[in-house]
């Protein structure tokens, strides 16, 4: 898929499934595409190339109208109406309407409900905009930058805010976000877009135990690769998504495909790490996850509509199961 505007391509030959039931963080630096693909999504673009699909059916149909909601960054609300009225709205549009819901998150957050949208703070506004989409009960929910200009009290009791409601309704988040920390501790799918393509497309999990740090001095001859980087031969079966060379100190970020030979210390990658690698558009082939591959789907890829195994991460408490800790 790929959508062109006038000036050029936003989003090129960009082809991933993201599986339902993810809580997925969507990364990438200023105009990598990011609103561009929930644009897409949303209806509100159309493709240039190829098709967009939200749970197999095109964006622009009823069916796909009535499941998917769409928070973007400016929070449109009506300013002279009161949140109650906000609210009456909601439900008067969607037939899905969860009064109980949007009524809850409003409540928690001490936002009076005979207050007039324009009245309210920045952090109350998008309150309100959080209880409107989750009102309508959709079964894809897409945040564009979601904790913008908001405190990081505020933010954080938004961020469990939804991961309580995805998780309760099995809801699938696209959450896009400059902040990694936030992306880190709530999600639990990552899609880093570059230049318009994807980079990195996976579960949290299997992205952290793909990658390993190895760092070590650089002793003999060193080889060129394809992406026109001089690396140790031992290096040169691996996929090797940035190196630096200090001194004679190499750090190289790599999918190991295999042992690594030589005497390299290996250490974890924090997903920081992994993730701004992939954000600089190093020239590292992308790391597409087989579930978030586009073909027919297949039993157990994850992409059922509502998974039975939910993998919401709790707020503040990232894990990493099956590796070890950081060595240093
Ligand atoms: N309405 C538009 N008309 C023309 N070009 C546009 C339009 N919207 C976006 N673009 C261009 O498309 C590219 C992607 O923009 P987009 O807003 O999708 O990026 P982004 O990743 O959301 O950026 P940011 O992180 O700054 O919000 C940019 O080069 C941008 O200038």
């Amino acid at each position: 898929m790929g959508k062109r505007y006038r000036r050029g391509w936003a989003l090129r030959d960009c082809s991933f499934r993201l599986p339902a039931g993810r809580v997925c963080g969507l990364i990438g630096p200023n105009g990598a595409g990011k609103t561009t693909l929930m644009g897409l999504a949303a209806d509100l673009l159309k493709p240039t190339t190829g098709t967009v699909r939200v749970f197999g059916a095109a964006p622009g149909t009823a069916e796909a109208g009535l499941r998917v909601a769409f928070l973007p960054q400016e929070k449109p609300l009506f300013k002279r109406f009161t949140v109650a009225e906000t609210l009456r709205l909601g439900r008067e549009l969607n037939p899905r309407w969860d009064q109980r819901t949007a009524e809850r998150i409003v409540r928690s957050g001490g936002v009076p409900l005979d207050a007039r949208a324009g009245a309210l703070s920045g952090g109350q506004r998008t309150r309100v905009a959080f209880a409107l989409a989750f009102g309508r009960r959709p079964d894809l929910l897409l945040l564009d930058e979601p904790g913008s200009g908001l405190d990081p009290l505020v933010r954080r009791e938004l961020m469990s805010v939804l991961l309580a409601e995805a998780a309760e309704y099995g809801t699938t988040v696209l959450l896009s976000s400059h902040l990694l920390a936030d992306l880190e501790n709530s999600c639990d799918y990552l899609l880093v877009l570059a230049a318009g393509g994807i980079r990195l497309a996976g579960g949290v999990d299997e992205i952290l135990t793909t990658h390993t740090l190895l760092t070590g001095a650089l002793t003999g001859a060193l080889t060129g690769t394809p992406a026109g980087r001089d690396l140790p031969p031992e290096l040169a079966r691996h996929t090797v998504v940035e190196s630096r060379v200090s001194g004679r100190q190499l750090t190289a970020l790599v999918r190991p495909d295999g042992p690594v030979a030589g005497g390299w210390r290996t250490d974890d990658p924090t997903l920081e790490e992994i993730l701004l690698a992939y954000f600089r558009d190093s020239g590292a082939p992308p790391l597409i996850s087989p579930g978030a591959h586009v073909g027919p789907r297949t039993a157990g890829d994850g992409t059922a509509p509502h998974p039975p195994e939910r993998r919401v991460r709790a707020p503040g408490r990232p894990g990493r199961p099956g590796r070890p800790g950081r060595a240093r």
